[in-house]
């Protein structure tokens, strides 16, 4: 299975070994990335100060990067970085790289150490975006340098793009460098980005670490839904009033979970494949989904992480109303985000919410949606899917399990998604589920060793990249 054959004679392979000074200077690059405040409250309301120190920071670090005559470099949006490297062989299709620079808030309540600080500790750095997603913003800048260092020219070209506002939905960032490209006529063979990870403990009865590659993300929908009633003296009250009627209509929403999808797609796909990894039942129940597929789909229903995989969930995020203690209030609003489905649209899940709702005095206003993004191939032809298989083959020789999920959460990629029809959500990192929870949580942080890994993994994948094969079919026989 996978990317076969030899290609023509090419420069040699450059082995993927760095010494203790690059080891040192890699994690304290990494830190001092953590120490720039780049946060995203709303969009358009960032912190300017840090993006603006961010872009001068890795011109410092990465020197090599950015004075290397076969990479271009655009500052795109004021604060995003777009990096054209380019490749010896034009007939060989770009790919592209994803980060993001900008992270989520984090009050320093409840760390053990200030978030913005990159403290070393028991082999772990600590901060704000040391999982999402500076880890992989300077991985990736951090495997070019040593590439460049050690005199490496790319044959395929490719593309690396930095968005700073990914966190308050990419309008800024993302969306114009996938513009600017669209623009340039540019195609791509494949694109990698975050929204997965090595997953380590997610399935109980699962011993070891599974690789899950998510060709696909969930789309959303916020909702806000508004009462409008009479207001009066709260001495003689109505028998309803807007925030009763409100209440119950989003109550009814999240006690009516929308239908279960288990049976249209990716998770069954994944049980399949790692079917033979359980032992006796689990894995006559995992290989016989046919049969089995009602108990699973409800097993699934059971954990908050695996419920989300199979069906389009509900989140209550914001509710206002009244003005005053004796006024019966005028309005009541809330908003609800959907995350959807795969398997489902945007008109159809917000046909299923306004029957659940079954109110005629409740208003829906959309405020924003986007579809869920189509399931990128993962067979043997599969460049880019391949590609991170095989370097995960050499990277990770103990992972043995790697398959195709979906990415719950939604990611800059889907910006890009009219660029290329691969688009592969991976980090090649362990995650357990507790640090899964720090994520926009606290005690975000990251070990060396899974840094200096994800740095290895990008040194070696840009360097598969280089492939002119085609990935081979794998003959199977009869
Ligand atoms: C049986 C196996 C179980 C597997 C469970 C899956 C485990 C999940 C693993 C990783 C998911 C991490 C996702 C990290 C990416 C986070 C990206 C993000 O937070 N995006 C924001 C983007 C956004 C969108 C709209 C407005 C503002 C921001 C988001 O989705 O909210
Ligand atoms: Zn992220
Ligand atoms: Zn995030």
């Amino acid at each position: 299975k996978g990317l076969g054959g030899k290609g023509p004679q090419r420069a040699p392979r450059i082995p993927s070994e760095f010494s203790p000074e690059e080891r040192v200077t890699m994690k304290e690059s990494l830190k001092g990335a953590i120490q720039i405040p780049t946060v995203s409250f709303n969009p358009g309301e960032y912190n300017t100060t840090a993006l603006a120190e961010f872009g001068q920071y890795i011109r410092e670090v990465f020197p090599t990067v950015f004075k290397t005559s076969f990479i271009q470099h655009e500052v795109v949006g004021e604060y995003s970085h777009l990096f054209t490297v380019q490749g010896s062989d034009p007939s060989l299709q770009p790919y592209m790289l994803l980060a993001h620079i900008d992270v989520v808030p984090a009050p320093d309540q409840g760390w053990e150490v200030p978030p913005f600080s990159g403290l070393e500790r028991d082999g772990f750095i600590y901060g704000r975006g040391t999982l999402d997603n500076k880890n992989s913003v300077m991985a990736i800048l951090q495997a070019l340098e040593l590439l460049l260092i050690r005199n490496y020219i790319p044959r395929r070209s490719f593309f690396i793009a930095l968005g700073h506002d990914e966190e308050v939905s990419g309008a800024n960032g993302a969306q114009k460098i996938s513009a600017l490209l669209q623009a340039r006529g540019v195609q791509l063979a494949f694109i990698v980005d975050e929204g997965s990870f090595i997953l380590d403990g997610f399935i109980p009865s699962l011993n070891k670490p599974f690789a899950m590659i998510s060709v696909s993300e969930k789309g959303s929908l916020n909702l806000m839904l508004q009462v409008n009633m009479t207001p009066g003296h709260s001495s003689a009250p109505p028998e309803e009033t807007s925030i009763g009627i409100l209440a119950a209509a989003v109550s009814r929403l999240e006690q009516t979970p929308l239908p279960n999808m288990f049976g249209s797609g990716l998770p069954e796909m994944m049980l399949q494949q790692l079917a033979t990894e359980f032992s006796f039942p689990v894995n006559i129940v995992f290989s016989n989904l046919w049969l089995f597929g009602p108990l699973v789909s409800r097993l699934m229903e059971r954990n908050y992480i695996t419920n989300a995989l199979v069906r389009t969930t509900t989140a209550i995020t914001m509710f206002k109303a009244g003005i005053k203690v004796n006024v019966i209030p005028p309005m009541a609003q809330s908003t609800v985000n959907f995350r959807i489905h795969p398997a489902q649209t945007v008109q159809e899940v917000l046909e299923l919410v306004k029957n659940i709702v079954a109110d005629d005095r409740v208003q829906f206003h959309v405020l924003n949606a986007f579809e869920p993004l189509p399931v990128s191939p993962s067979d043997d032809q599969a460049l880019g899917y391949q590609l991170i298989r095989q370097t995960l083959q050499s990277v990770f020789p103990e992972v043995n399990i790697v398959a195709p999920g979906i990415c719950i959460a939604q990611t800059d990629s889907r910006h890009y998604a009219h660029l290329t029809t691969g688009i592969y959500r991976f980090n090649p990192i362990y995650l357990t589920p507790q640090e899964f929870r720090s994520i926009h949580g606290i005690n975000e942080k990251i070990s060396v060793r899974n840094y200096e890994t994800q740095v290895k993994f990008i040194f070696e994948f840009i360097q598969n990249a280089d492939t002119d094969q085609e990935p081979v079919s794998h003959l199977h026989e009869l």
